[in-house]
């Protein structure tokens, strides 16, 4: 296959970009009446230690909530992974208004937004950047977010954001627990092989789309809304909006389930 492949700046990654292989890309919609329950998924298993959380910044795509991943502190297990993950970043993608905004769909349903938890395999590899190349390499959670009441656990990072307005800015942020961030029910989920969703595209992510979704206010999100995707020294200012790729074909995946 071709290897055109855009650069990182430019923002239409969202193309049928020519990736090696090309044929597990996400994001994907999941029908719901076509995934396969699987009785040997395990319960998700997350440990994570909000001690080993550093800093968020606004990388040009998303904001980003970076930990410490030298060490085995926080991790996950369990679900249909052989291995022990740890956890990396994990960011967001939303839309500019309510009606759309997240990634994957459920029988075509679009969410306002969706949270990427990503985790990268240190039972196999050493660095997140080798394992990103590897197809059992990354696992991520996908969350959905729905509006509605204020989510508590959010603020402190939504109160975070107005000092990383602009691409590549960072602040230190410490003590953050993304388990905050997780459904109360995490056994229910969707399970398939696909790809990042930002450049570079690789094959190396095991999803785990959970099933439950999480609430946070319409003013939460409109904070999401305030970023840019332009640093302080360009002139137009872009505002951080529809930063969701489009869906890629399921090339007859299969999208399995731990629950009837
Ligand atoms: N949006 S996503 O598929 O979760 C994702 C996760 C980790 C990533 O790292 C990337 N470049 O180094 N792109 C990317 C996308
Ligand atoms: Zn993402």
């Amino acid at each position: 296959s071709s290897k055109f492949v855009l650069s990182q700046m430019h923002p239409m990654w969202q193309g049928p970009l020519a990736v090696p292989g090309g044929d597990r890309q996400s994001p994907i919609d999941i029908v719901v009446r076509k995934s396969i329950f699987d009785s040997e998924l395990k319960p998700l298993v997350t440990s994570y230690d909000p001690r080993t959380c550093q800093q968020i910044w606004n990388n040009g795509y998303s904001f980003l909530v970076e930990y410490d991943d030298t060490t085995d502190k926080s991790t996950l297990k369990g679900g249909p992974l052989k291995d022990k993950f740890r956890l990396c970043q994990f960011h967001f993608h939303w839309g500019e208004t309510n009606a759309w905004g997240s990634e994957h769909t459920v029988d075509r349903k679009l969410f306002p937004a969706e949270l990427h938890l990503v985790h990268w395999n240190a039972d196999k590899y050493s660095l997140f950047e080798e394992a990103v190349m590897e197809d059992n390499g990354l696992a991520v959670i996908g969350i959905f977010l729905k509006v509605g009441k204020r989510h508590e656990g959010l603020q402190k990072l939504v109160d975070a954001l107005p000092a990383i307005r602009h691409k590549d800015s960072v602040v230190e942020f410490n003590r953050f627990d993304p388990a905050c961030l997780l459904p109360t029910n995490t056994d229910n989920y969707w399970t398939y092989h696909g790809s990042l969703t930002t450049p570079p595209l690789t094959e190396s992510v095991t999803w785990i789309i959970m099933k439950q979704h999480i609430e946070v206010s319409h003013d939460q999100l409109a904070v999401f809304r305030s970023l840019l995707f332009t640093s302080a020294e360009e002139e137009a200012q872009k505002s951080m909006v529809n930063n969701f790729r489009v869906q890629q074909p399921l090339r007859g995946r299969a999208v399995r389930s731990s629950f009837i």
